[in-house]
């Protein structure tokens, strides 16, 4: 089925990364007492990405801080079977691997993210295609959500790379229900690109955190995301 309707009004996961980690409960709490929907956590091993951020422990106790939110964890790791009982046991939502990432079978990964009582999804660089194999993981209703890269995984703070969106929008038109998420340089000044192509859950880390005004830019980002869906609904 083709169609370019958004799967549902698009949702707002700010990421921690961008956060301030000496008060890290503090700053996950106000963010949601502002509306934010998810958390997005960032786990970088060193190793997929030449950077190290938020590990297990850390989550843990976000967990106990914060028991009820939904954590959407963006595990930019070479080897996500290795940290999927981890990633459990932490209080993680959300297992989202890379698909380039060392995967010998993504069914058996998908299964055991799921045995794990977490929805599992699949992360894509900027420049990866999205090939059969992810298509017919897709089709098998094995995603519970799509991430398109729109930086080179690693740090926060980049700008956004505006040539991921002819792949979102394809995945969209071919997946209108499916679960699409935006990471990296996604801002209240940018972010209608993503949600016009489809995205329907934004991630934010420099465009909300440390911000003066995160309240009234959090204001903007949801109006924006209405007025978008009201836009596209009118035109459907
Ligand atoms: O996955 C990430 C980096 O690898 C981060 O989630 C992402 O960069 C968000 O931060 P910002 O909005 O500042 O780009
Ligand atoms: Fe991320």
């Amino acid at each position: 089925m083709i169609s370019s309707k958004l799967a549902r009004r698009a949702i707002i996961s700010p990421s921690l990364l961008a956060s301030d980690f000496a008060k890290l409960a503090e700053d996950a709490s106000n963010i949601i007492s502002l509306g934010a929907d998810w958390l997005h956590v960032d786990v970088m091993d060193g190793h997929f990405v030449p950077n190290i951020a938020i590990g297990f422990p850390i989550i843990k106790s976000l967990r106990k801080a914060l028991p009820d939110v939904f954590l959407d964890c963006h595990m930019m790791v070479q080897d996500p079977e290795k940290w999927v009982e981890p990633l459990k046991e932490a209080g993680g939502s959300m297992f989202v691997f890379h698909y380039e990432a060392d995967i010998e079978d993504y069914e058996a990964l998908i299964a055991k993210i799921r045995d794990n009582g977490m929805r599992a999804g699949i992360a894509v660089k900027p420049y990866t295609e999205i090939d059969e194999t992810i298509y017919d993981l897709i089709k098998k209703d094995l995603v519970d959500m799509f991430l398109v890269m729109t930086v080179e995984p690693g740090f926060g703070g980049q700008s956004f790379i505006e040539d991921a969106m002819p792949k979102l929008k394809k995945l969209r038109e071919d997946f209108p229900h499916l679960d699409i998420q935006v990471d990296g340089g996604v801002k209240r000044s940018n972010m209608d690109i993503s949600i016009k192509a489809g995205a329907n859950v934004l991630v934010s880390g420099t465009g909300l955190f440390g911000q003066d005004d995160a309240e009234q830019i959090m204001k903007e980002m949801k109006a924006g995301i209405d007025e978008v869906t009201a836009s596209e609904e009118e035109s459907s």
